[in-house]
């Protein structure tokens, strides 16, 4: 399994054993200084790349200056397009200098192509090599060496001293396999930090080839650079992967952004990282249609604070948006969680004819006025009772925004009093008629006594009133009579009685916003500026342009619609919340990425049925990841065990790599909290990085106490600063199963599977995600319903 998946992967060892050693020899010569020569080799490019950049930094803050001189806007907006780039690339480099890792991070040394064609990057744009490239004696000449990187930076002649990691002349880096080489004949990681080149990491694409590059044959060095990224220690903050995407994944990454990409894959098989990497690709790609946004839609706000670095790190912030399901819905932020059968009602298609019928409903309020009163052609005219219930139905006729319909209730409204005033039938002539109702209408809705009535009676509702009126369990039986049962009402009702919103109620909110609709506002009248009497003003005052970020900011706030939307975990969306997301990308092109084994929503045919409506008809593109590089393979075969009870006959991704540790079975004796405290304590021992603590929902409150000074940062009372346990603050995370979507930690503790699995009925996939969040090492705890074996393998994780 983890050979087939090392064959697959680009980064797979393919040099001979020779090179998997730090001594020994290559071509004859010491290995170590063979290695030291490439790093040289790498660390003068490297130089070369940073001059260049510096020059063209100054260069453009020479034009920035020259232009204010010049009495011109002083700042890159004046600048030629290519110079203004150049100056954010130059920004972007300081930061990158100060705070990442391996600016440039690749090379591919490549055969001749078969025609001699350069594209804008300066790089000749062949996939094959050109015939006769490779001699009959199996040896070659390197025509190309691409240096890839974060930015793309071209030398004074515009030749490529790095290309962007987007660019098409990138994708060999990524793509090529030993299997397929296409132009590729030695493959490069670069590690580097700030401006020091610190190793390399070859793989030769094709290992039967002597190459030469400048007269000298070319040599292999390192052990393999993707695994060695996958055995770092993790922290609370998820990496980008630019140096090591799989070829698999690379396809995903530039697929064509035109109507649906669907990904599906196993646990680990990298999904939010392509899907992230996919944001930056598509604004690389064509940054003018996306100036209308990416949204990227997220189950968690941990997941959100997990992924939110990226981004920045792959030279992308701004235009793209994060956000958790339960904070789609700007000002209002999901903080509760819902018991499962709660959730499973909100989240359910039939809550949208609830919704419509309590927006309709909510208008009956205690408290509404039963009675209009007003005078009008020197007579009291008055609407009561029945007649003001007609009116409100005839008024809430159709499907309307309720909100919308108060001129048509206003209306209605007037047509009834003139009605009772009996004016109409003295006047014969229609002309004097239509004049005596204007004016009636007139009197009639200037005075108070109309409209205080008509905003008792028709007030403009907010999705939060309705939401509230729904919490009185006499009246949402009323409106969800034949579509809820009694119990979800029950249940319902309650839930919504709370303080504070969870992440379905966020769904709700949006989906009565629609059903209520807003109605225009009358523009606010600009108050009188003395200025305005002035001309030529505007010439005379200094611009101050918006940062980059300060527009993101505020288009952030303005927009309700995306022109991309990326969905990850796209298993665990609930109907509801379908709807809710699908109306932010009405005319979008989407990237939805998900793995069905996964879902913790119990119903998922209801929930494909309204995706598929708000994906719409357009076309559909599928891709599928196949390879884990998450868990070890030990780890990933207990959780296989999992996934055949959770979703039988589906297969896992494949473990690209093994650790030789097999998971470790804990049996809870009398006290659990003891056993789950030693276990975190042993394994806080064995990694460098982070313990998550998995519990089932209702135990979280329960567990973190358990765990309390345990490197949670819950410091004990009276600990003095310098204890010993003070260097793993922030290093254990207990979690609720939910919450352990999509996240990862160098260990795990998974506390008694049983009760996780219980809990709601999409128990076992909830518990398949708890089983793969570990890069290294698992702890499964036994408690008392897990009727463990002699070895304390719990029943659900046995043959
Ligand atoms: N090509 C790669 N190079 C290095 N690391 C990778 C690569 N692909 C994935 N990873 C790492 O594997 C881990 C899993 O990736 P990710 O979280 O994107 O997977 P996922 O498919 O979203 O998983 P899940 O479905 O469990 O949420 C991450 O640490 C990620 O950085």
């Amino acid at each position: 399994m983890a050979a087939q998946a090392q064959q697959d992967s680009a980064a797979g060892s393919v040099h001979g054993s020779d090179h998997d050693t730090t001594h020994g020899s290559v071509h004859g010569e010491a290995y170590d200084s063979v290695r030291d020569r490439e790093i040289r080799g790498e660390q003068q490019h490297l130089d070369r790349v940073y001059r260049r950049l510096e020059e063209k930094i100054h260069e453009a803050e020479f034009l920035m200056r020259d232009a204010a001189r010049r009495g011109q806007v002083g700042t890159p907006g004046a600048l030629a397009e290519r110079d203004a780039q150049v100056f954010r690339a130059g920004v972007h480099l300081n930061r990158l200098n100060s705070e990442y890792e391996d600016f440039l991070f690749g090379r591919i040394d490549l055969l001749a192509g078969k025609d001699g064609k350069k594209g804008p990057d300066g790089a000749y744009t062949a996939v094959e090599p050109a015939e006769g490239a490779v001699r009959e004696d199996n040896t070659a000449d390197i025509a190309e060496t691409l240096h890839i990187g974060r930015i793309g930076v071209l030398d004074e002649d515009y030749a490529p001293l790095v290309i962007d990691w987007r660019a098409p002349a990138a994708a060999p880096f990524y793509r090529s396999t030993p299997l397929d080489p296409g132009r590729v004949v030695r493959r490069r990681v670069i590690r580097s930090k700030g401006r020091r080149v610190l190793g390399v990491e070859d793989d030769l694409m094709r290992p039967e080839l002597r190459a030469f590059l400048d007269g000298r044959e070319l040599p292999a060095v390192g052990d393999g650079a993707l695994m060695a990224a996958l055995g770092r220690a993790r922290g609370h903050t998820m990496r980008d992967i630019v140096a090591s995407i799989q070829a698999e994944q690379d396809l995903v990454i530039r697929a064509p952004a035109a109507s649906v990409t669907y990904v599906e894959g196993g646990p680990g098989t990298g999904k939010t990282a392509v899907a992230l990497h996919r944001a930056a690709y598509l604004l690389y790609q064509d940054r003018r249609r996306y100036a209308g946004g990416i949204l990227i839609v997220s189950p968690t706000p941990l997941l959100v604070a997990y992924t939110e670095g990226v981004l920045p790190s792959l030279g992308e912030e701004g235009q793209v948006a994060i956000r958790a399901l339960g904070s789609l819905v700007e000002g209002v932020e999901a903080t509760l969680y819902d018991s499962p059968p709660v959730a499973r009602t909100k989240g359910s298609y039939r809550m949208v004819k609830v919704l419509r019928k309590a927006a309709r409903g909510a208008l009956e309020r205690d408290g509404v006025p039963g009675r209009l009163r007003v005078v009008a052609l020197g007579r009291r005219l008055e609407l009561e009772g029945e007649e003001l219930d007609r009116i409100r139905r005839t008024a809430l006729g159709g499907t309307a925004p309720v909100n919308l319909l108060r001129p048509r209730a206003r209306r209605l409204l007037l047509d009834a009093l003139w009605e009772k005033s009996g004016a109409a039938a003295r006047y014969t002539d229609p002309e004097l008629a239509a004049e005596l109702r204007a004016s009636f209408d007139e009197d009639v809705t200037e005075e108070e006594s109309f409209t205080g009535f008509l905003d008792a009676w028709w007030p403009e509702l907010t999705p939060r009133d309705v939401l509230a009126a729904m919490a009185d369990e006499r009246r949402l039986g009323r409106w969800a009579r034949r579509i809820l049962d009694p119990g979800e009402v029950r249940g319902l009702a309650r839930s919504l009685r709370r303080d504070g919103y969870s992440v379905h109620d966020i769904a709700l909110l949006d989906e009565l916003q629609a059903v209520l609709g807003t109605p225009a506002r009358p523009r606010r009248k600009r108050e009188l500026d003395p200025l305005d009497q002035l001309t030529g003003l505007e010439e005379l005052m200094p611009v101050r342009e918006e940062s980059q970020r300060e527009r993101a900011e505020r288009l952030a706030q303005e927009r309700t619609e995306y022109a991309h939307v990326i969905v990850d975990e796209a298993q665990d969306l609930t109907p509801m919340q379908w709807r809710m997301v699908g109306r932010r990308g009405r005319h979008a092109t989407w990237t939805v990425v998900g793995d069905p084994a996964q879902s913790s929503w119990s119903d998922p045919d209801e929930a494909a049925e309204a995706r598929e409506e708000a994906l719409g008809t357009r076309p559909r593109r599928r891709f599928r990841l196949t390879v884990n590089y998450r868990n070890p393979a030990e780890i990933a075969e207990v959780a296989s065990k999992v996934l055949a009870l959770a979703m039988p006959g589906s297969t896992a991704p494949s473990a690209v790599r093994s650790t030789g540790v097999e998971p470790r079975f804990a049996v809870a004796g009398d006290s659990l909290e003891r056993t789950v405290r030693a276990e975190a304590e042993r394994l806080l021992g064995q990694v460098d990085g982070t313990v998550g603590v998995i519990v089932a929902m209702n135990r979280r409150e329960e567990a973190r106490r358990w765990l309390t000074g345990l490197g949670t940062g819950n410091r004990p009372d009276g600990l003095p600063e310098d204890a010993p346990d003070e260097r793993d603050r922030g290093r254990v995370v207990v979690l609720g199963s939910l919450e352990a979507k999509g996240l990862e930690y160098d260990a795990t503790v998974v506390v008694s599977p049983a009760e996780i699995a219980d809990e709601s009925p999409a128990g076992l996939r909830v518990l398949y995600v708890a089983l793969t969040r570990a890069t290294q090492r698992l702890t499964v705890v036994s408690g008392e319903r897990d009727e463990p074996d002699g070895a304390g393998v719990p029943d659900l994780l046995r043959d």
